[in-house]
Order: structure tokens, then C-alpha cells, then sequence
């Protein structure tokens, strides 16, 4: 339906309810040409096609009828019939189909409100956003020249904190929580809620449920409850951000179902002792790949800290060479498994976009002072300072301060002192991240990209790989090599013993294998 009106604008009226319409159809499409059509000189092929189509015109029934021979519209789950099945009690036809579709469609747009919340960070919502604010602007700018076409209910909401808003936490009030999890313990709470691990009893995994303690609705919480929902079904799909999967609300308390890091956070982990530098590397680089993640998607995460990191432990296979001289042949030891740590990035309630920042300023201790001023330019490298400042408490410099003269000299870009030697390269790092001038500090590519996380320079990974197969033929060469020199000195050593009491200096070895033949005549 929607085909035709596209392509023939105001030359077919809108479909007209049919009481003959064939109900195993499943479709109501059927046409009238207006007169205004049928005069036109020049009519739209796809009228030519069904005019000259031989059939009961002008119903437009012959094409209809050969989309619906392909019975597309029989199969059991079209659209009608999921209407049809869901119904609690059916609806007549002219109800859910409406005798002026147009009429019921646009009364519907203008009465209620859409179904949905608009995520600000998928690129829609990003979108919409700017349009919205632009619109708003040009209105009060310059109200004679509106510059887009927004329908009334866009022009007149005035959300301006929260234009995507639309479906209020307290509108899903479905009790979900104990029917689909089974609580296993608490694991932790902060500021906004507790967290509970929790088994899902249909597939058996186990989640991470966080649960607002206060209600969220109308509250100074809501926003950023909402901000981290729509951060991480934005953000949920990379290997160093805590995966999201479901979010509801609850009694008007918000829930938020994401994946469970087993190792619990940095921070619990740091009260057992500093991270050695093999473990500091792991978590900058782990970190950094996040944070580069993040920042490809225009977002900022603006709570970056130990206790905002979380660990997850896997247990992975490893391949053990029993004999490194052997020819090659590896050998699977399958009792042998080493535990793989990924650091991943959580708690995303202060994301927010570099496009249209709305900053909630985040822990104190780790914020840069440019952030503290309002200096919003370059929001990704206040995430590169938070960062900073985490690597240099994990390598032991103790808690940070919240103010004092200690906090300042972390300001200007002042190293504390730390218990462990840590190489040149990677003190000259932890200086660059947090320079107090943020256009200095490294970007998070470059993080990935120095000496520190990658020893061998600056080169691609296409290099890498180039280089790795040029010595990897090397090495067969060689290898084959070395094989026929074995073979060959084998079938020399049998020879040489039949040869014992001929002169030494006449046993010449000819080509590889061959000894050549020997004469004691003498012409
Ligand atoms: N995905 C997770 N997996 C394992 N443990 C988690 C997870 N999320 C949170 N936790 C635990 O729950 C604690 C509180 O979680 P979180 O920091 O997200 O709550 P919060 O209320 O947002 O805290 P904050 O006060 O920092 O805003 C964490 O310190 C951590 O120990």
C-alpha cells in the first residue's frame, strides 16, 4: 500500500474499505483510479501496467491477485493474524483496519504518544536530537522561518532535558524480576541501587541485575537511569564494555540486566595489593581498546575509575608442545587451562555524546580540571586523564585525593611517588594521560599504539603479518634443508664403512648422494 502511495502521489486515492474483501487474503489493498489519473496524459507506467492488465478494473485487483498467488500473505504469521491471535477479544474488522484509515492514523498521531522512548545515541536519536534543538532554535530565532517541517507535537514539547523520553518508568510496570531470575546474592551497591547476581531461569546463564533502591521515576535518578539503559543498548557489543541485554521497569524501580563479571571490579580488586606490570599493561590496554570503542560511536563514558572496571575470568584450553625439538606436531594437553582476565568498562549512567554533551559531572578524583570548569572541547580526553589517574592508583599510589594539595599537583600533571620501578615508557604514558592541558594527553588509539602496549613500533597489522609468513617460509625453507642434509649424511655413513681400507683422499662425495665410482686401473 504504502508502494503505491509513494510512487503515485496524488493520483490514487486512499484505499476505500471493501465489504467484499476477501478475507483469506489477509490484505485490504485494492485501488480506484481518480478521474484525475485517468485523464493524465502521461500516466505513471505501473497505472499502464495494471490499465492494459486484463482483469475487472478499476479495482486494481489483477496484480493484487498475482502477489497474493504467491500466498505471502496466507502464511501463519502474517501480521492480521498475529493481530488476530493476540486480541484478548478480536476487534471487528472495521475497528482494526478503521473505515477511514487515514482519519484513524492521524487521530492516533495526534492523541497518543508514541510506543517507544528514541535512544539519543543511535544515530537516529543523534539526529533527532540536533533537528530537535535546531528547530527549537530557528523557532525562537526567527519564527516566520521555520527551517524543518516538525508536526505539532514536536514543535510544542518542551523536554528540553530529555526530548526522547516518552514512555515514563512507571508506564511498564510489569513485575518481571522474579518470574524470569532467581536471585543468588547480593554482589554490591552504590549510590543509584544494588546489584544481584542472579540466575535466569529459562537459559540458565548467570546476569548481573541492577536495582534501583529508591523509585526512579521523577526522581534526581531517573535521568541517569535512563542515560545508562540508553548507553548500553547502544554500547553493549564490544568485548571491554559490560554487555547490556535487558532493561524494565519495576514498581516504578528501574532494572537493568547486564552481563556478570565474575572477578567483581578494580576496585575490590586493588584492596588485595597494586597491579604488577605485566597486569597494569593488560588493563591499560584493555581499557583503552573501551574507551577507543566508545569514542568511535561519538560518546564519552565521564566515569572512568577503578570501581566503574570490572573483571571476568575464563578459563581457556591451552596448546602445550611436549617436545619443543620435535618436528612440529603439538600436542593438545587438555588438562592444561590458564585463566584469561578481560578488563571491561561498566556503570554507564554519565555517557554522554560529543555532539550534544550533557555532562553529569563524575567522581571528583578522577575528573580533569577543564571538566570542572565547564570546558566541554575535548571531552575524550577527560575520559584519557580518568584513565590515567586508574593506572597510576592500581600501580599502588594508594586512594586519590578528593581536593587538597595532593589533588592539585595531580592537576598539573605531577606523578605521586609509587611502591613499584616501572619502566621509562610507561611513566612517560601515565604522565602524557593526565597533562593538564588535554590537547597533550594521547588520544586512545595512540594508547594502543605505544611502546609500552606495542613493543615493536608502529607497525600495522598487515605488516605484522607479511613479516610473520616471509619467516615462516624461511623457517620450511630451512627446515627442508636440514632434513636432507639429514638424509643424505645416513646414506653416506653405510657407504663410507664398505669403503674402509680404500684411500680416504679417492672417496669423493659427488652431488648429494652419490659416491663416486672408483678405478685402481691404470692406462
Ligand atoms: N556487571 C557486574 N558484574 C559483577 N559485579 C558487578 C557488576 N555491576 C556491578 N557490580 C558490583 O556491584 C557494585 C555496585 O555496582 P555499581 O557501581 O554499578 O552501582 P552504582 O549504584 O551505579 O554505583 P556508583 O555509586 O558507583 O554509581 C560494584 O562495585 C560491583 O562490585
Amino acid at each position: 500500500m504504502s508502494y503505491f502511495k509513494r510512487i503515485i502521489p496524488g493520483k490514487v486515492k486512499e484505499p476505500e474499505p471493501q465489504n467484499d474483501l476477501d478475507s483469506s487474503s489477509g490484505c485490504e489493498l485494492s485501488f480506484e483510479l481518480s478521474s484525475d489519473n485517468l485523464r493524465s496524459p502521461s500516466p505513471n507506467p505501473i497505472i499502464k501496467y495494471m490499465l492494459s492488465t486484463p482483469g475487472p478494473n478499476p479495482s486494481f485487483s489483477p496484480p493484487y491477485k498475482k502477489v497474493r498467488a504467491l500466498r505471502l500473505f496466507d502464511s501463519p504469521l502474517t501480521p492480521k493474524t498475529i493481530i488476530q491471535k493476540s486480541a484478548a477479544t478480536p476487534a471487528p474488522r472495521s475497528r482494526l483496519f478503521g473505515d477511514k484509515p487515514r482519519a484513524v492514523a492521524s487521530a492516533y498521531q495526534k492523541t497518543e504518544k508514541p510506543a517507544a522512548n528514541v535512544n539519543p545515541f543511535t544515530p537516529n536519536g543523534m539526529l533527532l536530537t540536533k533537528k530537535r534543538s535546531r528547530s527549537i532554535r530557528s523557532l525562537s530565532n526567527s519564527p516566520q522561518i521555520p527551517k524543518f517541517d516538525l508536526n505539532e507535537s514536536d514543535v510544542s514539547d518542551t523536554e528540553n532535558e530529555q526530548p526522547t523520553k516518552r514512555v515514563a518508568l512507571q508506564e511498564s510496570n510489569i513485575s518481571r524480576y522474579h518470574q524470569e531470575f532467581l536471585e543468588l546474592e547480593l554482589i554490591g551497591s552504590g549510590q543509584f541501587g544494588s546489584v544481584y547476581k542472579c540466575i535466569n531461569r529459562l537459559d540458565g546463564c548467570i546476569y548481573a541485575i541492577k536495582k534501583s533502591t529508591k523509585p526512579v521515576a521523577g526522581s534526581a535518578f531517573e535521568k541517569t537511569a535512563l542515560n545508562e539503559v540508553y548507553a548500553h543498548a547502544v554500547l553493549g557489543k564490544h568485548q571491554h564494555v559490560v554487555r547490556y541485554f535487558s532493561a524494565w521497569a519495576e514498581d516504578n524501580h528501574m532494572i537493568i540486566q547486564n552481563e556478570y563479571c565474575n572477578g567483581g571490579s578494580l576496585a575490590d580488586r586493588l584492596q588485595e595489593g597494586p597491579l604488577s606490570t605485566v597486569e597494569l599493561r593488560k588493563l591499560l590496554m584493555h581499557v583503552a581498546e573501551g574507551l577507543r570503542y566508545i569514542h568511535s560511536e561519538a560518546l564519552v563514558h565521564l566515569d572512568i575509575k577503578p570501581g566503574n572496571i570490572f573483571i571476568s575470568k575464563e578459563k581457556r584450553m591451552q596448546f602445550t608442545n611436549y617436545d619443543s625439538a620435535d618436528d612440529g606436531f603439538e600436542d593438545l594437553d587438555e588438562s592444561h587451562y590458564e585463566e584469561e582476565l578481560t578488563y571491561k568498562i561498566g556503570d554507564l549512567g554519565h555517557v554522554t555524546s560529543l555532539n550534544n554533551p550533557q555532562v553529569e559531572e563524575g567522581d571528583c578524583r578522577y575528573l580533569p580540571n577543564e571538566i570542572l570548569h565547564e570546558d566541554y572541547s575535548h571531552l575524550t580526553k577527560a575520559d584519557i586523564f580518568s584513565l590515567g589517574l586508574t593506572v597510576i592508583e592500581s600501580a599502588g599510589s594508594g586512594p586519590l585525593p578528593k581536593n587538597g594539595e595532593n589533588w592539585h599537583k595531580l592537576r598539573r600533571g605531577e606523578l605521586p611517588e609509587l611502591p613499584q620501578v616501572l619502566s621509562r615508557d610507561m611513566i612517560n604514558l601515565m604522565t602524557a594521560m593526565i597533562h593538564p592541558d588535554p590537547t597533550m594527553r594521547p588520544a586512545a588509539l595512540q594508547i594502543l599504539h605505544h611502546p609500552v602496549l606495542c613493543p615493536i613500533g608502529k607497525k600495522t597489522r598487515a605488516q605484522l603479518h607479511r613479516e610473520l609468513n616471509a619467516e615462516k617460509l624461511k623457517n620450511e625453507i630451512l627446515s627442508k634443508q636440514l632434513k636432507e642434509a639429514a638424509i643424505c649424511i645416513k646414506s653416506i655413513a653405510p657407504e663410507s664403512k664398505q669403503l674402509k681400507g680404500v684411500s680416504r683422499i679417492s672417496n669423493r662425495l659427488i652431488g648429494k648422494k652419490v659416491n663416486r665410482s672408483i678405478s685402481t686401473t691404470t692406462f
